[in-house]
């Protein structure tokens, strides 16, 4: 596992404002081991040795690993596919499930990179219930309404460009409903 691409994905993720505080989680899955950021972590400030590590059991080798690690976990074992996600709280795709508005892929790299998007209703944060409901999703993009967003990677910059992508396509979704208002 690329530990300096971990930590630098994760600053990046605080720097671009994907989180605040110390929202989101990030992980890497490598064969039956995973690399999660910790829980109550600023992504911005995380330190290579400050990664947890479980396993695909649920048994933790090191640290404290994210609240949400049940959601990290029950996806892997699902979907063998999958080696990066990643959950942030990014502004606009979490506002317009607020508002019950759906983001519209609206552009090539929304076709290219982002196909489906799929949503789950709200689930208190780091519940099992919520793990079970995003890890039925079949999508690589996955909107928590009134919480935040999911998506999964072959490795972690296939994940990153997801996230990056999802926001700008909800950006210009919600610039459309204003000019169509
Ligand atoms: C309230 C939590 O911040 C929730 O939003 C959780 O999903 C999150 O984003 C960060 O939790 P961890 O610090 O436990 O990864
Ligand atoms: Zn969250």
């Amino acid at each position: 596992m690329n530990k300096s691409l971990f930590i630098e994905i994760c600053k990046r993720l605080y720097d671009r404002k994907y989180v605040v505080g110390s929202g989101g989680n990030v992980s890497v899955r490598d064969k039956n081991i995973v690399y999660l950021t910790p829980t109550g972590s600023i992504l911005g400030f995380l330190k290579e040795d400050d990664i947890a590590i479980m396993d695909l059991d649920g048994n933790i080798i090191k640290g404290n690993p994210t609240s949400e690690r049940n959601l990290h976990l029950m996806i892997y074992r699902k979907r063998k596919d999958v080696n990066a996600i990643i959950h942030t709280h990014s502004i606009v795709s979490t506002f317009l499930s607020i508002i019950d508005k759906e983001i519209e892929i609206l552009t090539a790299d929304g076709k290219v990179f982002l196909k489906k998007i799929g949503y789950v209703d709200y689930y208190e944060a780091g519940s099992v219930k919520l793990a079970e409901e995003t890890a039925k999703r079949d999508e690589d993009v996955i909107i928590l309404k009134n919480h935040g967003v999911v998506c999964l990677g072959k490795d972690l910059i296939d994940a990153y460009v997801k996230v990056e992508t999802l926001e700008e396509q909800a950006k210009l979704t919600l610039l459309k409903l204003l000019v169509n208002k």
